[in-house]
C-alpha cells in the first residue's frame, strides 16, 4: 500500500503555513563506493502486528541494481514521494484512505483523548519532556529563518518547564533554535543531538548534572564547514534552494525548488558529497540533512540526557518525547525500547512510526502541554 498525501497552504502573518506528508521513510547513506546507495528502514512492527505505510514499488527500485544514474533517479523518486508538492497522483491513492486513517488513529491514538491513561502510568514517575522544536512547536513554513513559534507556545513551554525538566531536541543548530525558543531554563540539543547544553537558569532538579555539554561530531567541524560552502556554492544556480548550516549537520532544503529541478539538485549535493564518505545523507520535510556518519543520532541525545538528570537505569522516570519527523523516530525508538515513557507523532496523515500516540499539529501540542501543566498543578494543590 501507498500512503495518500494532502497538502494544505495557509497564510498568516508571519510565513506561509504549509502542512503536509513529507518525511522520508528512507535513510540514503552514503559510503565510499557506493553514492547514495539506500539503507532502507524496515517497515515497524507496532505490537499488535500493525505496519502502516509501505511504499514498496520505491524501495525495490532503491534496492535494484543499475549505475550512478540508476541510483539518483530514485533517491528523486524518494524525494517526490516523501515530499509532494501536490494532491496524490491517481497511481498514489489509496484504496480506502478513510479505513486506514481509522486503523492508524486505532494503534496511535489521540494523546489529548488518552490524556487520563497517560498520566495514570506516569504516576510516582518523574516525567521529563523532550520536545523537537519544527512542525512540533512551530508550524511548518516556506522560509527557515521565520519558523517562530507562538507566544502563547512560549508560555505554555515556559510551565512546563517550571514542573518537568525539559529539552528541546532539535535538526537546528543549537544557537539559532535558542533564538526562536529564548529560554534559558531548557535543556538544548542542536544539531540533530550532537550540540548538547544544559540550562543556564533554573537550576532545581535535584538529581543529575545542569551543566552538561556534549559536541560528539566536534572533530567534524571544518569538514561539515567546508561542505557548507561547497554546497552553497553548488546549488546557487537552482532557484529557490537554500542551505542551511546547522554546526554539526547542514540541510539543504528543496521546498522552494520546482519540482522539475529535484533532479539537478539531488545531482549537485552528490557530486559535493562524493568526496566526503564520512558524511551521511538523511531526508527530512522537504530537505536533504547531510550529517557525520558517527552513531549519534536524537534517540542517542534522549539517553545521554537523562543519564546525565540522573535516571541512566532508574525505573522512576516517565520520559515524553514529541516530535514530527524521521529524526525523531531515533528518539521514540529509544523510548520504546527503554520501556519507558511514550512518543508522540505529530501528523494529521498516517505515518509509519515508532511513536505510540499521535497530535496533529502543534496546537494540539501546545494544548497537551497545557493538561500536563494543569495536571501537575492540581497534584500539588492536593499536597
Ligand atoms: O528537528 P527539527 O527541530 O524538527 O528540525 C528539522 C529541520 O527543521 C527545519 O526545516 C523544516 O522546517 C522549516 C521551517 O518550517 C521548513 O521550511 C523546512 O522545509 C523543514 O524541513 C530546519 O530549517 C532544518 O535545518 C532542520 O533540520
Amino acid at each position: 500500500r501507498v500512503c495518500c498525501f494532502e497538502q494544505r497552504e495557509e497564510m498568516t502573518n508571519q510565513n506561509v503555513v504549509v502542512s503536509d506528508e513529507e518525511s522520508a521513510i528512507i535513510t540514503l547513506t552514503l559510503t565510499n563506493s557506493s553514492l547514495f546507495s539506500p539503507a532502507v528502514t524496515k517497515p515497524v512492527a507496532i505490537p499488535g502486528g500493525y505496519v502502516t505505510i509501505s511504499r514498496k514499488k520505491l524501495l525495490n527500485k532503491l534496492g535494484g541494481g543499475g549505475g550512478e544514474g540508476t541510483k539518483i533517479n530514485a533517491w528523486v523518486d524518494s524525494m517526490r514521494a516523501s515530499s509532494p508538492t501536490r494532491k496524490s497522483a491517481p497511481a498514489l491513492t489509496l484504496s480506502s484512505e478513510t479505513e486506514d486513517q481509522k486503523s492508524w488513529i486505532l494503534h496511535h491514538p489521540s494523546a489529548l483523548s488518552m490524556f487520563v491513561e497517560i498520566m495514570n502510568a506516569s504516576k510516582g514517575k518523574q516525567i521529563v519532556m523532550f520536545l523537537d522544536y519544527d512542525g512540533t512547536l512551530s508550524p511548518i513554513v516556506e522560509d527557515p529563518d521565520r519558523a517562530f513559534m507562538s507566544k502563547e507556545m512560549r508560555e505554555t513551554v515556559r510551565d512546563v518547564a517550571k514542573y518537568f525538566p525539559t529539552a528541546v531536541v532539535s535538526g537546528r543548530c543549537r544557537d539559532k533554535v535558542y533564538s526562536f525558543i529564548g529560554l534559558s531554563e531548557l535543556y538544548y540539543a542542536g544539531s540533530h543531538g550532537m550540540d548538547i547544553k544544559g540550562p543556564t537558569t533554573g537550576h532545581k532538579y535535584k538529581k543529575g548534572n545542569q551543566s552538561v555539554l556534549c559536541q560528539p561530531a566536534r572533530e567534524f567541524l571544518p569538514m561539515i564547514n567546508e561542505v557548507y560552502k561547497a554546497l552553497l556554492e553548488e546549488t546557487k544556480s537552482i532557484p529557490g534552494a537554500t542551505v542551511e548550516n546547522n554546526k554539526f549537520c547542514i540541510s539543504v532544503h528543496f521546498r522552494c525548488v520546482d519540482e522539475k529541478k529535484w533532479d539537478a539538485l539531488a545531482e549537485q549535493v552528490r557530486s559535493v558529497l562524493k568526496d566526503y564518505p564520512k558524511l551521511r545523507l538523511t531526508q527530512g520535510r522537504k530537505v536533504l540533512e547531510v550529517r557525520p556518519t558517527i552513531k549519534w543520532d536524537k534517540g542517542k541525545a534522549l539517553e545521554f540526557l537523562l543519564k546525565s538528570l540522573g535516571y541512566a537505569n532508574s525505573s522512576n522516570v516517565f520520559p515524553i518525547f514529541i516530535g514530527d519527523d524521521r529524526t525523531d523516530e531515533d528518539g521514540f525508538k529509544v523510548l520504546r525500547k527503554r520501556g519507558q515513557g511514550i512518543g508522540i507523532l505529530v501528523s494529521k496523515v498516517p505515518k509509519e512510526t515508532n511513536a505510540s500516540y499521535s497530535l496533529q499539529e502543534p496546537s494540539e501540542v501546545m494544548y497537551f502541554l497545557q493538561r500536563l501543566v494543569e495536571w501537575k498543578r492540581s497534584l500539588l494543590s492536593r499536597h
